[in-house]
């Protein structure tokens, strides 16, 4: 046995592991760097997005994980197990940016043969329940060669989804959807999330990743620009207020809750823990303050990546 095989041995034995845990991959084509040392984890559980322009690396990163692409360097493991092991595969859910199902299958035929290549039995009101989430319920016994764009996606979300995975890794799954089809994927997202299953998501839709992942990783030119949860990569919060009637002892309490920068009835307080709001109103109220408007706000992370990007890998790494 090398030593590579005992190491992966060695952590397989030890505690479940992450659902991914990746280090140094790197993946060449020609003389393109598609993957430059690339390393990331995502936690049991954990719902992390993946950002980054075209071209940056996403895909690559995605199928090597996924045994799709075989890297030039780099280990991976699934589930703590090896990424090319059947076991580690059979419990993760794909699905591709490009996806396109067998055109003569039924809906409910192409989630029948998913479930079987993934070796488990899954009741067929499971499947029909798993076609349900993903809005395609009446639609299991049609034929997948007359599914619109926007349906197949929807497919693909169910064929992830159906064989009860511990990890799902979704590749743009809102590409092809309308408004009330991201929303609906949100929602997906954010039930997976609440039944502990882990999500890698590779998304351009920044909002999206903003609302439903713990923790995020850029990359951009092959590379980790940025990783972090959002509190870190976005930093702290901010609370903009209107007042008007603010003596000393208002100005005294305002100070107590953070950095105050004031300019007029306009005042920002750099907060850690918007908790803390009701109690300042209600303060701010007791001293004869009127309080016109209470906003938080926070850099958001469109700003942010594009800060990243602009700025260069270097600086925040
Ligand atoms: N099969 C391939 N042959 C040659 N070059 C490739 C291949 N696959 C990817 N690349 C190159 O690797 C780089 C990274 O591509 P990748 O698809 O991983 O980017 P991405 O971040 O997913 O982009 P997008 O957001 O546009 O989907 C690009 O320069 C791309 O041209």
């Amino acid at each position: 046995m090398s030593s590579l095989e005992a190491a992966q041995r060695l952590v397989t034995e030890l505690a479940p592991g992450p659902a991914v845990w990746c280090s140094g991959l790197r993946k060449r084509y020609r003389s393109r760097v598609a993957v430059d040392d690339v390393s990331c984890t995502v936690g049991r559980g954990e719902v992390v997005g993946l950002l980054g322009p075209n071209g940056a690396g996403k895909t690559t990163v995605i199928k090597i994980l996924l045994g799709l692409v075989r890297p030039d360097s780099g280990e991976v493991l699934l589930l703590g197990r090896p990424g090319r092991d059947p076991k580690a595969r059979a419990r993760v859910g794909y699905l591709p940016e490009l996806f396109r199902y067998q055109p003569w299958l039924t809906a409910a035929e192409v989630l029948a043969l998913h479930v079987r290549l993934a070796g488990i039995a899954v009741p067929t009101a499971e499947r029909h329940e798993c076609l349900g989430l993903v809005g395609l319920a009446d639609r299991a016994g049609d034929r997948v060669g007359g599914f619109s764009k926007g349906m197949q996606q929807r497919l693909g979300l169910a064929v992830a989804l159906v064989a009860r995975p511990d990890l799902v890794i979704l590749d743009e799954p809102t590409s092809a959807l309308d408004p009330l089809g991201r929303a609906d994927v949100r929602d997906l997202l954010l039930s997976l999330k609440e039944r502990g299953v882990a999500v890698l998501l590779n998304s351009h839709l920044i909002g999206e990743v903003e609302r439903v992942c713990d923790r995020v990783v850029i990359l951009d030119k092959g590379r980790v620009a940025a990783s972090g949860t959002l509190a870190e990569l976005l930093g702290q919060r901010e609370l903009r207020l209107r007042l008007s009637a603010v003596d000393a002892a208002a100005s005294a309490r305002l100070a107590a809750a953070g950095a105050v920068t004031n300019e007029g009835e306009a005042y920002t307080i750099a907060v850690d823990d918007l908790d803390l709001v009701p109690e300042l109103v209600a303060d701010l109220v007791g001293l004869g303050v009127r309080v016109h408007s209470v906003e938080p706000a926070r850099i958001s992370l469109e700003e942010r990546l594009l800060d990243i990007l602009r700025t260069g890998t270097e600086e925040h790494r």
